[in-house]
């Protein structure tokens, strides 16, 4: 299990990939994006509105069936972009790269493509050609499609 968890609300999601858009404006017009599902979709489909790219392609990849890194399975293609080629004049949009595993495999299939993404560990950034914030290794992200605000008591009522 992870040590530490790190949550990040839809505002602070919707900044950083502002921020990244920002970035990559140095880089554009790209061909179009690939978004590797599912965590890469929302930060791709933000990053397509700033960029104003009407392209958008998908590659899905399978690799983890829970929340930690003891659940990381060997990553399956099991959707290819097949409007990217080789990915020339592409960008690669993930939430966020952890070991990299993830971004190798996607790499491998899009080979030329520009890889970003919103958060990056430190076993996962030499697999990113660009990332916004880095987290520590032993944190685990929360986005906020994986949680729902809940009801916490008073301090108070925990005295006694
Ligand atoms: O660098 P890695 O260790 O490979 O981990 C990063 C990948 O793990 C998560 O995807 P996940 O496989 O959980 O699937 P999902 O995007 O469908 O939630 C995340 O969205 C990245 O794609
Ligand atoms: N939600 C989430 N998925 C991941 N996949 C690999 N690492 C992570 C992480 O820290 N958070
Ligand atoms: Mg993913």
């Amino acid at each position: 299990m992870a040590t530490n968890y790190a949550t990040v609300t839809w505002d602070q999601l919707h900044r950083d990939a502002r921020t990244l858009s920002s970035a990559l404006m140095a880089r554009a017009p790209f061909k179009g994006i690939v978004a590797v599902t599912r965590g890469g979709l929302i930060p791709a489909a933000i990053i397509a509105r700033e960029l104003d790219c009407r392209l958008v392609e998908s590659i899905s990849v399978i690799s983890y069936s829970g929340e930690s890194a003891e659940d990381q399975k060997e990553p399956r293609v099991v959707k290819a972009p097949v409007a990217a080629g080789d990915g020339e004049g592409f960008l690669i949009i993930d939430d966020l790269v952890d070991s990299g595993e993830t971004a190798k495999i996607v790499r491998d299939v899009l080979p030329k493509a520009h890889f970003a993404c919103l958060y990056a560990k430190p076993n996962g950034k030499p697999h990113t050609d660009q990332y916004v914030m880095e987290v520590a290794q032993d944190t685990w992200v929360l986005f906020p499609w994986d949680t729902a605000p809940l009801f916490v008591p008073p301090l108070a009522r925990n005295l006694g």
